[in-house]
């Protein structure tokens, strides 16, 4: 089946949405459940497919999950952990980025694990390899089989004093997942600090886990032998909710976002500020707001927490279209995050795309052949036209560019935005949006 999105653009998005747990965090508290030996329960667990896939590949294992059907609330329960068939794993090959973070619970759980190929956005290449170091560094064995991957660790996993090339969160995840019931003591240097990855660093010290983080990007686990169950509530995804406050500039709209949190978005509120957004913060959310005026143009450089986070890069970008003169943005994080500008550029936005890093952050993908600097001058009218969604933020974009611009869209491939965005259509409808969904077989 697939959907297709008919916008009417123009509609200054107005009222009220919700955010609960983040995409980035949910997941992988969900995996860590693997590692105790009693149910845990997790709440603010949003709707999104992320979730489901995770669900699905823990139920391959033999964990039972359980969803109350009025809070949505899950119990993982992992008692009854098992090898799953690698037929049924590979199923979800190209779905998600987070079996990667499966290897480390399931080897202390079951004593391998085989992990099918990975999906997630395709803004880079996306190796794994910092991943798979770590757990060789643990004592794991790993094998390339049709698919994906099969680790194992004949004598168990050890504590290592590791070091990563760049504070990646995925590998970062990697580390505090295998450590905290590997034997000795587990120390990691240039770690990413994330408040998804404090969040799992909560959720594993309800476990029992004993992790401290140090200002300098170190982080140290003592291993445990065994780690009990945990009740938590996900922290609100800021990625989401950076989405909307993008939303409310590019429409000219006026959002109030329940469930935004301040702390984890600090460096957007400010960026937020500079651009001419308004904001009032509350404890229950964030109403973000156009305040009638000029846009400001900026300088920006997307960078690791507490950076200006990559994944909201791509929405402000479009509000930028909207500002009064010329805005630059280096994008370090991944190498190709900017080609979802292409359609921007059709609805008639100025922007130009270089190899060249436009930035002072010192980046990895300077001399080498990646568009990864956006030059946009504005404030240009943006007109609808067809678009295919790439990938998740780049596409939540197009559908703001869509709501903004004069004229009718045609938006193909809007099912990735469920991957991180819970019932988009419903939010968008209750914001006002002016649209059709056909679904075809
Ligand atoms: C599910 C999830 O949480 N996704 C988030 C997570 O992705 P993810 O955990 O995949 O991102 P990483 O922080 O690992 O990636 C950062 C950089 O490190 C590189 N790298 C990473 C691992 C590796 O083994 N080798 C390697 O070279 C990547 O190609 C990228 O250039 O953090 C990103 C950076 O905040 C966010 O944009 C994603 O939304
Ligand atoms: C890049 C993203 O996600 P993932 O790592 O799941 O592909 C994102 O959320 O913008």
């Amino acid at each position: 089946m697939s959907s297709v999105l008919t916008i009417r653009g123009g509609v200054p998005l107005t009222g009220r949405v919700t955010v609960r747990g983040a995409k980035n965090l949910v997941p992988k508290a969900m995996v860590a459940a693997l590692l105790g030996s009693e149910p845990s329960v997790l709440r603010n667990v949003p709707e999104i497919k992320d979730v489901e896939v995770v669900t699905s590949l823990l139920q391959l294992h033999g964990v039972t999950v359980v969803k109350d059907p009025e809070s949505g609330d899950l119990t993982l329960d992992p008692k009854d952990a098992k090898t799953a068939s690698s037929t049924a794993i590979d199923a979800h090959a190209g779905d998600s980025r987070i079996p990667i973070l499966l290897c480390g619970p399931l080897i202390h759980a079951i004593g391998e694990a085989f992990i099918p190929d990975l999906g997630g956005c395709k803004i880079g290449d996306r190796p794994i390899d910092y991943h798979l170091n770590v757990l060789r560094q643990f004592g794991a064995v790993v094998e390339k089989r049709p698919g994906g991957i099969h680790i194992s660790a004949p004598n168990g996993l050890h504590g290592a004093k590791i070091s990563l090339p760049y504070p990646s969160v995925g590998a970062t995840e990697q580390v505090l997942l295998s450590a905290t019931r590997a034997e000795g003591i587990t120390e990691l240097i240039g770690a990413a600090t994330e408040p998804e990855i404090i969040d799992l660093i909560a959720v594993l010290q309800k476990m029992g886990a004993i992790i401290s983080v140090q200002t300098d990007r170190t982080i140290r686990i003592e291993g445990v032998k065994d780690l009990r169950g945990y009740n938590h509530r996900a922290l609100p995804d800021r990625n989401e909710s950076a989405s909307w406050a993008s939303a409310a500039l590019v429409t000219r709209g006026d959002i109030f976002v329940e469930g935004a949190s301040q702390r984890d978005m600090m460096t957007f509120l400010n960026t937020y500020r500079k651009v001419g957004g308004g904001m009032d913060i509350g404890d229950d959310g964030i109403r973000f707001y156009h305040q009638g005026g000029k846009l400001s143009p900026l300088v920006l450089e997307t960078d690791v927490h507490p950076g200006f986070m990559t994944d909201w890069q791509q929405p402000l970008v479009v509000a930028l279209t909207q500002a009064e003169g010329v805005s630059i943005v280096h994008e370090t994080v991944y190498e190709n995050r900017f080609g979802f500008t292409e359609a921007l550029a059709r609805m008639g936005a100025n922007i130009q795309v270089h190899r060249e890093c436009l930035g002072s952050v010192p980046c990895r993908f300077g001399q080498r052949n990646f568009l990864h600097s956006a030059v946009i001058s504005g404030p240009t009218p943006l007109r609808g036209t067809d678009i295919d969604i790439p990938d998740l933020r780049g596409g939540f974009s197009h559908l703001i560019a869509a709501l903004a611009a004069t004229g009718t869209s045609r938006v193909t491939g809007i099912d990735i935005i469920n991957r991180g965005y819970e019932r988009f259509t419903e939010k968008l409808a209750g914001l006002g949006a002016d649209f059709d969904i056909t679904t075809t077989k």
